[in-house]
């Protein structure tokens, strides 16, 4: 049985200016990312990487192509229709936890509700509680979800974040190398978690990683190099 596209890129081109001429930092790069389906993206540094995932994710517009979430095209958004989209629909981890330290853990997360206009808010106050639970239990935040998530380690802070990402239940999660803030010990920690989680939560995760062992956790891999995607061929010969 095929499932449908989480996410679909065609021919999507990202250039920055640069000088007098232009950098392009994502090359003609398709895709299609099925519900569920976790893809790990390697590539040297500043191969495009952390572009794709912006292009995915809403948060920069292409230069050229198209983004279909669903059925629905991101390409054309405004940067307010992209912000909705964002919040609920696509959850974000970059490297560094984007956090308030005067919050604590729960009270971030619930964060994620206030976020959204009264009139959208589709889980209640409870609802939403008992999910940041959920997920606390699941990352073995449960002893730290009243405390500072300033006075939290950085695996803790990690944990925390991909918490906030999963909680609107996403059908798209971006990750650009979660862990290469932490040491190898709880960065494998973190990394075993997250894998697991997005398995068990069936979103389908664009993961952008140096760790090769997470790497060959993925469903598909792709390469970056020069803004231009190719997938590995072993995992399409495997598939
Ligand atoms: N906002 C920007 N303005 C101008 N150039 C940019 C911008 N963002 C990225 N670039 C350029 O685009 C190219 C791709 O960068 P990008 O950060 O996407 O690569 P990366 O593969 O994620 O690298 P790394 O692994 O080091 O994070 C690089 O040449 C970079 O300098």
């Amino acid at each position: 049985m095929n499932s449908r596209p989480v996410l679909t890129l065609d021919d999507v081109t990202l250039t920055f200016p640069d000088g007098a001429g232009e950098i392009t930092a994502v090359d003609r790069a398709s895709l299609s990312l099925d519900a569920g389906e976790l893809i790990a993206i390697t590539g040297p540094s500043g191969s495009g990487k952390s572009s794709l995932l912006a292009v995915a994710s809403t948060l920069q517009p292409p230069t050229s192509g198209s983004i279909r979430l669903g059925d629905r095209e991101l390409a054309g958004l405004s940067s307010r229709e992209a912000a909705a989209v964002r919040r609920n629909d696509i959850g974000i981890v970059f490297q560094q936890p984007n956090l308030i330290g005067s919050l604590t853990a729960t009270e971030q997360l619930m964060m994620t509700r206030h976020l959204e206009s009264p009139w959208r808010r589709r889980a209640s106050k409870a609802a939403t509680r008992g999910r940041a639970l959920e997920l606390f239990e699941r990352l073995g935040l449960a002893d730290a979800r009243d405390r500072n998530v300033g006075a939290l380690s950085g695996g803790q802070r990690q944990r925390v974040n991909i918490a906030r990402a999963l909680m609107n239940s996403p059908a798209l999660l971006v990750v650009d190398e979660p862990t290469s803030a932490l040491d190898s010990g709880r960065s494998a920690d973190v990394m075993d978690l997250l894998l697991e989680l997005v398995t068990e939560e069936k979103v389908g995760t664009l993961l952008v990683t140096h760790d090769e062992e997470a790497a060959r956790r993925a469903d598909r891999r792709c390469t970056m190099v020069d803004g231009k995607l190719t997938e590995d061929r072993r995992a399409l010969v495997g598939g």
